[in-house]
Parts: C-alpha cells; sequence; structure tokens
C-alpha cells in the first residue's frame, strides 16, 4: 500500500458529511446493569466460610486418590467433577488416576470377561471419553464387544439408556476415518431422540439431559455453560455426591462473585470509551464480549488474560464494523498503516472517530504490556501486536475486494476470512496472557497456522458465514464463504450450507486428532483452542448470537453471570 495519501482523505475529520454503509444492530441489553456491581460488594468470603470450603475441598481430594477395589466405579466421580466445573482444583490427582486406567487398561488389567462391567456400555464409553479429554490414544475398538457381526451396534442395547448417552458423547471424541465412531453417534442420536418422547413424563429430568447433549455435547460445549446445565440433573440424580455437590455450588457462587467483580471494571472502561457517542455505528456488547472471553478461561488465576482478551476482542469488534461498514475506503487505507507501523503519531492523520479507537488500542496493548513486564519476556508482547497487524490486514484486505467489487474464489476467500475471523488474533492475545509456560516456540508455533488453529478458524468462519448470510446480504457487506462456494460450485444455497456444515465437522475431529499424545504444545494451549471454538460453537449455531445478542446469549450471560446457584 502506498504512503501517500490521496488529497480527499485529509478532509474527512467531518465523518458525517460521508455516505456510510450502516448495519441495523440492536443497542445494548445489559445497559448499566454491571457497573452497579461495586469493588465492595464482591467476593465476600468470610473466614469460615473458607474453612468450610477448605474442608469440602479435602473430602473430595481424599476420594479420588483412595484406593479402591474397582477403579472403574471411580470414573463417575471424576465425570462428575470435571461437569460440575471444579476439576481445575483437582488436577494432578485426576491427571494421576487417569494415567493408572490408561495403563491399567492397556494392560488389559480392568476389564475380565467374567467381569459385569465387562459388557457395561456405560463405563466402557465413559472410560473411553475420559481418557480421550485427557489425550490418551485408547482405541475405539473398546466398543467392538457392543457390535454383531455385521457391524452394526446390538439393538439389544436400547434398553441401556445410561449406556446410550454415554456413547454418544463418546463419538463426539471421534478423529478422522473412525467409522466405528461414525456408526456410533448415528445409532445413539436416533434412539436419544426416541428417548426425549418416551421420557418426557415419566422421568423429565432425563429426558432434560439427553436434549441438552443434543443440542450440545460435552465436547463442543463451554465448559462453564455445561457445568451451569449440569447442576440441574446431577442434583436430582439419588446417586449425587453431596459433598460434591455443595463444593461445587460454592466455588460456581465464588467465582461469579470475581467475574461479577472483573466486568464490573470492564465495564466501566467501556463506559469511559464512551461507544455510543465516539462508535454510534458499532455493535455496543461489552458484557458479550466478556461472555465470550469467560469461555476460554473461567479460573481465578486468569484474571489478567480475562481483561485484556475482553478488551481486545471488543475493541477488534469495533474495527470489524468500520472495516465492513463504516470506514470510507481511504479512511481504511489510512487506518491500516497506522496499524502496521504502530506509532502514536500516526494519529495525527486519521478521522476523528478513528483517532479514539488507535489511541485506545495502543493504549490496550500497553496495559497487556505492563501486566506481562514482570515476567521479564517481552516476545510475547511482540507477537501481540503481530497478530493484531494481521488482523487489520486481512479487514482491509476484504475491505478492497468490497471496493473493486471484486468475488474471490472460494480457496482464495477462505484464505483471507480464517484471519479475519480474528481467532488467530484471539489465540495469541489468550497465549500472551498464560504466563511464562508461553514460551517463544509456542508462539512459533502458533504463527506456523498448525492444523488445530486452521480447524478452529475454520469452524469460527464457516460458522459465522453461514448463520450471517442472510443478515449481512440486507446491507452492502463483503462476499461469504456461501457466496464464494456457491458460485465456484454451481451449488444451490441449501447443499452449499449442508457442505461447509460437513467441513465443520471434519474440522472438529481435527481438532480432537491434535489434542491426543504426543502434543506439540502443553494442553493449557490446546485447551485454549478448543474452548474457542466451542464458544462459537454455542453463539453461532443457529443464528448470530453476538450481533444479535437478546435471545438466548442473553439467557447464557444471565445464569452465568447473574444468577446465584440456590444452596
Ligand atoms: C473473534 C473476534 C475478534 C470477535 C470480535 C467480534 C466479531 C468481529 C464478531 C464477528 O462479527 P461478524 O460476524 O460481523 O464478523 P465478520 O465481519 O468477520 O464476518
Amino acid at each position: 500500500m502506498s504512503s501517500h495519501f490521496p488529497a480527499s482523505i485529509m478532509k474527512t475529520n467531518d465523518i458525517y458529511d460521508t455516505k456510510r454503509s450502516l448495519a441495523n444492530f440492536h443497542p445494548t441489553i445489559w445497559k448499566e446493569h454491571f457497573l452497579s456491581f461495586t469493588f465492595d460488594d464482591a467476593l465476600k468470603v468470610d473466614g469460615g466460610m473458607k474453612e468450610r470450603i477448605e474442608k469440602l475441598k479435602e473430602e473430595i481430594r481424599m476420594m479420588v486418590i483412595a484406593s479402591v477395589q474397582n477403579p472403574l466405579v471411580k470414573l463417575n466421580l471424576v465425570d462428575s467433577i470435571q461437569r460440575l466445573g471444579v476439576s481445575y482444583h483437582f488436577e494432578d490427582e485426576i491427571d494421576q488416576f487417569l494415567e493408572h486406567m490408561y495403563v491399567s487398561y492397556n494392560n488389559s488389567l480392568l476389564f475380565s470377561s467374567n467381569d459385569s462391567q465387562d459388557d457395561d456400555l456405560h463405563i466402557s464409553a465413559l472410560l473411553f471419553r475420559l481418557l480421550r479429554q485427557h489425550g490418551y490414544r485408547i482405541s475405539c475398538d473398546i466398543f467392538l464387544k457392543f457390535m454383531d457381526n455385521n457391524g452394526k451396534f446390538k439393538e439389544s442395547l436400547v434398553e441401556d439408556e445410561r449406556g446410550i448417552l454415554s456413547l454418544y458423547e463418546a463419538s463426539h471424541m471421534r478423529g478422522h476415518g473412525e467409522a466405528l465412531l461414525e456408526e456410533a453417534l448415528e445409532f445413539t442420536t436416533t434412539h436419544l431422540k426416541a428417548y426425549i418422547h418416551l421420557y418426557s413424563n415419566i422421568n423429565p429430568n432425563f429426558a432434560s439431559e439427553v436434549s441438552n447433549a443434543l443440542k450440545l455435547p460435552i465436547r463442543k460445549c463451554v465448559p462453564r455453560v455445561k457445568a451451569r446445565e449440569y447442576f440441574e440433573i446431577y442434583q436430582q440424580q439419588p446417586s449425587h455426591n453431596e459433598t460434591l455437590l455443595t463444593f461445587s455450588k460454592l466455588d460456581f457462587n465464588i467465582l461469579q462473585k470475581l467475574h461479577q467483580k472483573e466486568i464490573a471494571e470492564i465495564c466501566r472502561w467501556w463506559k469511559d470509551l464512551n461507544v455510543s457517542t465516539n462508535f454510534p455505528f458499532a455493535r455496543d456488547r461489552i458484557v458479550e464480549c466478556y461472555f465470550w472471553i469467560l469461555s476460554i478461561y473461567f479460573e481465578p488465576y486468569f484474571k489478567f488474560g480475562r481483561k485484556i482478551l475482553t478488551k481486545v476482542i471488543a475493541m477488534t469488534s469495533i474495527m470489524d464494523d468500520i472495516y465492513d461498514a463504516y470506514g470510507t475506503f481511504e479512511e481504511l487505507q489510512l487506518f491500516t498503516l497506522a496499524i502496521k507501523r504502530w506509532d502514536m503519531s500516526m494519529v495525527n492523520l486519521l478521522p476523528q472517530y478513528m483517532k479514539v479507537h488507535y489511541t485506545t488500542l495502543l493504549d490496550l496493548f500497553e496495559e497487556m504490556d505492563k501486566g506481562i513486564v514482570n515476567d521479564g519476556i517481552s516476545y510475547r508482547s511482540c507477537f501481540g501486536k503481530e497478530a493484531m497487524k494481521r488482523q487489520a490486514e486481512s479487514y482491509f484486505k476484504e475491505a478492497e475486494w468490497l471496493n473493486k467489487n471484486y468475488k474471490p474464489k472460494y480457496g482464495e476467500y477462505m484464505e483471507v476470512a480464517l484471519a479475519s475471523s480474528g481467532y488467530e488474533l484471539l489465540s495469541t492475545i489468550s497465549f500472551v496472557c498464560m504466563g511464562d509456560i508461553a514460551t517463544k516456540e509456542v508462539f512459533e508455533w502458533l504463527f506456523d497456522c498448525p492444523q488445530i488453529l486452521k480447524a478452529s478458524t475454520t469452524i469460527s468462519r464457516l460458522m459465522d458465514d453461514v448463520v450471517s448470510y442472510k443478515f449481512e446480504k440486507e446491507r452492502e457487506h463483503i462476499v461469504s464463504a456461501v457466496e464464494c462456494y456457491m458460485s465456484n460450485h454451481g451449488r444451490s444455497e441449501d447443499e452449499t450450507c449442508a457442505e461447509l456444515l460437513k467441513q465443520v465437522e471434519d474440522a472438529w475431529k481435527t481438532i480432537n486428532e491434535c489434542c491426543l499424545h504426543p502434543m506439540n504444545v502443553p494442553m493449557p494451549f490446546l485447551i485454549c483452542l478448543l474452548n474457542l471454538t466451542r464458544v462459537m460453537a454455542l453463539l453461532y449455531s443457529h443464528e448470530d448470537g453476538y450481533t444479535n445478542s437478546k435471545g438466548r446469549t442473553k439467557l447464557l450471560i444471565q445464569s452465568l453471570l447473574i444468577d446465584p446457584l440456590h444452596l
């Protein structure tokens, strides 16, 4: 791009005399709701409460490490700990237990032919899922014993509702070419749908567990959201563990207070930015941004990361609206150049609304630098800035296409659109804020676009484009994957959407494979990418739940950030 600016853009400081493309976004639904959570209200955990929590925690820890005659019975406990969202307290204990299970299974020490658990579908499926979730390459042959000679699951299994549900959850851990698990998914989905009708009156708790699973299986769902859902199910189960339930509820409520405190602070920053005046054309979605980031990491020790990432995603969201709609092409040229130079003196070249954005962005990265400088590691910050520059470049490339009315081929489109999905940026910044385990090698790996990142950005881009296609057609907007694919392959809209959603499914399989040993980077980074993908799957499953956040997104936010659990 030339560094000589066309004369006309120097006069663009009056932003209201230029014809601009606008979208019709609804205003924030949260107004000042979260601002009222003051620091004094937050996190009132007195000494007595602390003691109680520590006691409960120790009891659970003992349950996990206690030696039992048949370790398979402990699988249910570990599964519940994970699903209730408290496994971050017992990571070492759970790791050790599952490693032991993996070794024992491989040495044929777990199941024996005269053992009643040998034909327990639920236990086999749970073992399979938990081991794969922890990166162990357990073969899907564990399910062969449940199949008949024709390679089909035995119809008699239909009586085993719990087993069928567990097999369904396990099948979502599948990688490419695992036909047995494809078969398992088809078989279980059919029967689970039937159970909903069958059990809606006689066992509504089970019917609602099944219905939740069909909407979003454990593997694809944001853990915090699943945990909130699971509390309702777990406490109704007669076999539930009271100690675990009480501890998990207390932990959830304490974390919720912490999250409320964080969001109040972020909302104050957002209020100072005066979005409705400075960026009246943009989506005002700071609470939704926090929810997005909370889905990546919710644990107390990622407090700094949540603050920075929420601000980064919020600034990127405004940027997206500038590039997609509001900015004139000439302004966008300048804006992109300024971001690439990353130099506060560039601000003088920008129109007023971009000035505000640019200074806030540079200040934000300075805030991030200050937060990580204690570690004495500056390369992390460089990778962060580089990711933001790439983001701006990809947005600009799309604006250029729109400006020239250029329709790229599907492959060409995807190359740029994967970057503009924002997921390379978000994953980089989330790594930046993860402390000194994020070594230079980890960033080099990430910047080399590893398979898992490509799969995650593919899911993100395609899910977004499939649900946004109709809405964006209503205004001047760059082409989407749907349009490119339709015109390149001569397919109808429905066929195209089906094909793109198949690509999404394939990308999930890639993610599953990348999360198995041996791993290129430590598991926490892979979990971070997995959670980024999960939040996309949640927000963009039927509509763009970020932009149109009045419906299900509002309820999700309410359940995680407003309603406490009743003890
Ligand atoms: C992951 C990040 C950084 C999210 C920020 C918010 C955002 C841009 C959401 C997608 O909006 P969109 O559907 O309008 O995106 P696009 O214009 O890229 O299709």
